[in-house]
């Protein structure tokens, strides 16, 4: 879900968000510059109101109404008071919000230290103005003076939230008063995970992973590269990134992605390195007709067919294949591409390899989609793995005996994927599982449990030499048809 994302590439101010959270200020806003979005037409503002004002909008929109941040940040259907933000004041709301939702339990609970009563529901956005606020002043380098005022002026702006302006100033400024009494003694990782994550991650790796999975998401992700000709010291070299996982550049440059070298000529794509590893596992794919189910937007469809496989990629999303298609397009790669729903659709004919990278909560995703874990609960776990269950069933019989299925997920919970092939394995006859070994993901030992599976957690490191760590939390499993 990760992969080739197209904010990023259409949207250069994306970057700052995804690859460098802490980027000095000084680059996002312009103090001579005023922002004027149409929903404040005509009221003169105060430089950097507009993308606080927001900021604290979106973050409401994702928290309370659930909505993806993505949705939200969308150039073409998202929130239209970012969409008519200037280029800088996108990269600000991007960095604001990143740290709002990684930081967000702790944020919380400074506010409840602050606050002698909760704030009324009835409130409008004042919450989410504290929430922006918070983040500025501990996380962001602004100086208190411009994030209390701009929160204030935020709060009178608001109807609703105008009678608590007061409040705002005199919670914000005692923050910076007593700044280390109220936060010394945080239990950052904990805080900042919703319970039942933190639980089932606790019960599935035990109590200090799970710890060092949440301490993980604290920090944003890393930004990976797929090599198209797989020459990856070249474009290390070239891009001033280094070699990690089984072949993935890992760049330290900023930058916005659609103006480093390569990207024109279409020689990479933009692809985490654990999300790099699941199609390795189908081995030689030369002249061999493979199914790529649940495509879009098309990261291990790319790597398919740049080892050169004769791909089908199924999605029932036409919006998102869309993004396949043009991804593929500019990589120079091609691609059968099936609209439709894989409980329904039927092959002509059996395949040599299928990869189902099938739909999943994404909690192994929440460095790069910090929403996640105040988007999703347990309940889609559970709906989700029944969904995962009946498409791994249906999918196997479109192997040609002998053709090799790998199935995976970007998810960290056990359900979504080790206990997904235990029962497969258990119910399904003429089938067997080929252990992955570490050789076939870059020597990535400690991405290799026991029972075979690929199992790749946040926390863990992303080179053989263990030197540096970092990765999407994934699984794959590589199934046989007898
Ligand atoms: C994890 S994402 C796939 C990421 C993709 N493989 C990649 O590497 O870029 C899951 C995808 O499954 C698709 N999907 C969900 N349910 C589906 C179904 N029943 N049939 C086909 N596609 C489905 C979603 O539209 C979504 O694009």
């Amino acid at each position: 879900m990760q992969t080739l994302r197209r904010d990023r590439e259409t949207d250069p101010g994306a970057h700052f968000f995804f690859n460098r959270l802490r980027v000095p200020l000084s680059n996002l806003t312009d103090p001579n510059k005023r922002v004027k979005p149409s929903d404040f037409a005509g009221k003169p503002q105060t430089p950097g109101f507009a993308a606080r004002k927001i900021a604290a909008d979106l973050l409401g929109n994702v928290v309370h109404k659930r909505r993806p941040l993505d949705n939200e940040l969308d150039l073409n259907s998202g929130h239209s008071g970012f969409r008519e933000l200037a280029f800088n004041d996108r990269a600000l709301v991007r960095a604001i919000l990143g740290v709002c939702l990684r930081h967000r339990g702790e944020i919380a609970e400074i506010i409840d230290r602050l606050l002698d009563r909760p704030i009324p529901e009835k409130s409008g956005r004042v919450l989410d103005i504290l929430h922006v606020g918070i983040a500025q002043m501990l996380f962001m380098e602004v100086p208190d003076r411009a994030a209390v005022s701009l929160a204030v002026e935020n709060a009178s702006a608001d109807r609703r939230a105008r009678p608590y302006k007061g409040l705002v100033n005199g919670v914000l400024r005692r923050l910076g008063r007593e700044r280390e009494a109220l936060t010394s003694d945080l239990d950052r990782a904990a805080l900042n995970t919703p319970e039942w994550l933190l639980e089932s991650w606790t019960q599935s790796y035990g109590a200090e992973t799970a710890k060092a999975i949440a301490t993980a998401h604290q920090s944003e992700a890393a930004l990976d590269l797929t090599i198209k000709d797989g020459s990856s010291e070249v474009w290390a070299e070239k891009l001033g990134g280094t070699v990690v996982g089984a072949g993935s550049v890992r760049l330290v440059k900023k930058g916005a992605v659609d103006k480093l070298e390569g990207f024109e000529e279409g020689a990479w794509w933009v692809q985490d390195a654990a999300a790099a590893l699941p199609a390795k596992l189908l081995g030689d794919l030369r002249g061999k007709r493979v199914a790529d189910l649940c495509a879009a937007p098309g990261g291990k469809t790319a790597q398919l067919a740049a080892a050169g496989a004769e791909v089908t990629a199924v999605d029932i999303s036409k919006g998102r294949l869309k993004r396949v298609s043009e991804n593929l397009s500019r990589l120079k790669l091609s691609s059968e591409i099936v609209t439709s729903d894989i409980r329904e659709w039927e092959p002509e004919a059996p395949f040599d390899a299928i990869l189902l990278d099938a739909p999943c909560s994404a909690t192994g995703t929440i460095r790069r989609h910090p929403d996640v874990p105040w988007l999703k609960q347990l309940y889609d776990v559970e709906t989700l793995s029944k969904i995962q269950g009946e498409l791994l069933r249906r999918v196997i019989g479109w192997l040609k005996p002998g053709g090799v299925l790998v199935y995976c997920t970007c998810s960290l919970e056990k359900a979504e994927g080790e206990d997904q092939i235990a029962s497969v394995l258990a119910e399904v006859d003429g089938i067997e599982l080929i252990p992955v070994t570490a050789d076939e993901i870059g020597g990535l030992a400690a991405s290799v449990t026991e029972e075979g599976y690929l199992r790749t957690l946040p926390c863990q490191p992303v080179t053989k030499a263990g030197d540096e760590t970092g990765l999407d939390g994934f699984f794959a499993a590589r199934i046989k048809r007898l």
